[in-house]
């Protein structure tokens, strides 16, 4: 599969930090790729140089077949690179249409309510969303529907790749599953997906690939549907003889017999 989006030797310092050092990733249209890693080990920071907010020291990224630099949120979104980051950034107190258009409002003379409604709609039902209706505030609905406001969003802008940063974090079982739903939905419509999160179950159930940082290095990449949970633990990690994955081990020894 080519890459629709590609990283060479990304390097991201701080001053004397070096949060990311000599990181490439690649992923494709359709694909579902997961970075995980341990705190601090630079999940964020590869997401703030693919949305345009820092510039990377060192590295090259390919986008759609050519070398980019993504100078700022804006450059990001015209190349067709979308980020929902943790925050959402959804306004409270504005309806689900509101918040879809904020800032590129439909207008024929007067605002469009008509169309951006309807547009709402259909946006919501490709994406198989549960929210009961478009005209409510925000604020009124479940983490789960927020986060689905928030991706339906960014795709009005067209991207060919998604960035999500910890989309199913701080949510429960029933909205996670609606999260995770809905980022099928995401890679059926043959978008890019790249996801970020600390949870082993969620990844393992969307991603088809897996890249582990480590201290702001590439630590590897897994095939998600191959790689053992004592292989991932041990990539995040950095060892390969602990607590955890000696635990992980005997539960895999012991399935074998
Ligand atoms: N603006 C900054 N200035 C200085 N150091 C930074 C900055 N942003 C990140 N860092 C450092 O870079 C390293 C990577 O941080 P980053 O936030 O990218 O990790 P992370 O994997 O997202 O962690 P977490 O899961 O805790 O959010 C850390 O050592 C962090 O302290």
């Amino acid at each position: 599969m080519s890459a629709i989006l590609s990283l060479r030797g990304i390097s991201k310092n701080f001053g004397a930090v070096a949060a990311l050092t000599d990181v490439s990733l690649d992923v494709a249209a359709g694909q579902v790729v997961a970075v995980v890693g341990d705190n601090g080990a630079g999940k964020s920071t590869l997401v703030k140089v693919l949305s345009g907010v820092h510039s990377p020291s060192a590295g090259t990224i390919t986008f759609a077949g050519a070398e980019v630099t993504i100078g700022s949120p804006a450059e990001a979104h015209t190349l067709g690179i979308a980020t929902v980051f943790q925050d959402l950034a959804l306004c409270e107190n504005l309806d689900v249409v509101e918040n879809l258009f904020l800032g590129r409002e439909l207008r024929r003379g007067r605002l469009d309510e008509v169309a951006m409604e309807t547009r709402s709609w259909e946006l919501l039902r490709e994406l198989s969303a549960k929210i009961p209706t478009v005209r409510i505030p925000v604020a009124s609905l479940s983490g789960g529907q927020r986060q689905t406001v928030a991706i339906a969003r960014s795709l009005l802008g067209d991207p060919k790749v998604i960035i999500l940063d910890e989309p199913t974090a701080a949510l429960g079982v029933e909205q996670t599953a609606e999260v995770l739903n809905l980022i099928e939905r995401l890679r059926d419509r043959g978008l890019g997906v790249i996801m970020i999160s600390h949870n082993m179950e969620d990844v393992r159930a969307v991603a088809d690939r897996i890249a582990v940082l480590r201290l702001g290095r590439d630590n590897g990449v897994f095939d998600a549907a191959e790689v053992s949970n004592e292989t991932l633990i041990a990539a995040i990690t950095g060892a390969t003889d602990n607590v955890v994955t000696r635990r992980a081990s005997r539960r895999e020894s012991k399935a074998d017999v």
